[in-house]
């Protein structure tokens, strides 16, 4: 059976993910998402399904300067998961909401509720840990203490915790996009999946030529006059020095279809040097009130 590592303990979004995405697998909860990313490329585990995105934060930049600047590891998949904060405390610190001096999460968990803390708990002290599922196991074991945790319901169930405030995140529409990272020319070690297949991404690291003027116009008409649509488009420091940039661009498109390899072609032609990050199918675990729409769609069918 392969093996998956994630961001662990349990009760994380990523095993929420892992869940999801995957049926048959042998879960490795690790520490950070570094620490997962690592067992790949020592191959002790055979994937690793990591955070990438989220819709209101952006990217999870530790994640993909990891992945740029140390771990060249080819992105294998990709799964959209609908998240949902809440606010969880020990059962003996329910009552006592007014005096929580300090909450716990993973940085962007927290940078997800900034509003409902400002406006709901303004005195609590807003503290990072490596995941959601680590607040709540810290919740869990000091059950004398004035300290909650932002984690999901599947972690307040996990570790026998209360969820006193539901639904904290500040927008509605919160999903985080998670991808898979396989061993490097290994296809064969790739785990099936489970979820709903939405569609194919190219994902490309695309630096420009320094002494070209009008250089990522240039790079972008290579896609548009192609009429390859582009999702996303952003640039991350090279850290060789202030004001040099990558772009990565994730492209609908499979590098197997027709255009792709003259896009590539083209902009190397452009002096652009090009790494492909990964080819991938694209899956999303629906979220509960999409799950009850469909339903009621098919309920309100009319019979003919
Ligand atoms: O800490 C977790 O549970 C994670 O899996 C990282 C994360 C944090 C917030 C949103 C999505 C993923």
């Amino acid at each position: 059976m392969a093996t998956v590592g994630y961001l662990g303990p349990q009760g994380t979004f990523t095993e929420l993910a892992v869940d999801a995405l995957f049926s048959e697998v042998e879960k490795q909860p690790f520490t950070t998402i570094h620490e997962s990313m690592d067992a790949v490329a020592s191959e002790e585990v055979d994937v690793a399904l990591v955070p990438l995105e989220n819709a209101i934060e952006g990217s999870v930049n530790m994640t993909l300067d990891h992945l740029i600047h140390k771990r060249d590891l080819p992105i294998a998949g990709e799964i959209i998961v609908p998240i949902e904060q809440h606010l969880l405390v020990h059962p003996d610190q329910a009552e006592r909401l007014a005096e929580l001096e300090t909450v716990y999460s993973h940085p962007h968990a927290i940078a997800q509720c900034h509003d409902f803390f400002r406006e709901e708990l303004p005195e609590a002290t807003l503290a990072s840990v490596d995941s959601t599922g680590a607040a709540a196991a810290k919740v869990a074991e000091n059950p004398d203490e004035p300290i909650g945790a932002v984690a999901n319901e599947l972690a307040a169930k996990q570790y026998g915790l209360v969820q006193v405030k539901t639904q904290i995140h500040d927008y509605e529409k919160n999903h985080t996009r998670f991808v898979v990272l396989a061993r490097k020319n290994h296809p064969e070690t790739l785990p099936a999946y489970q979820a709903p297949k939405t569609g194919v991404k190219t994902t490309l690291m695309i630096s420009l030529p320094t002494d070209y003027s009008g250089a990522l116009h240039q790079v972008l008409s290579a896609f548009s006059w192609r009429r390859l649509n582009l999702s996303k488009i952003e640039s991350r420091p090279m850290k060789t020095g202030l004001g040099n940039y990558f772009f990565i661009i994730d492209v609908n498109h499979g590098m197997d279809e027709v255009l792709m390899p003259g896009v590539v072609a083209e902009l190397e032609a452009l002096n652009c040097s090009v790494r492909i990050l990964g080819s991938y199918s694209c899956h999303a675990l629906p979220s509960r009130t999409e799950t009850e729409d469909e339903k009621h769609a098919e309920k309100t069918v009319p019979e003919s």
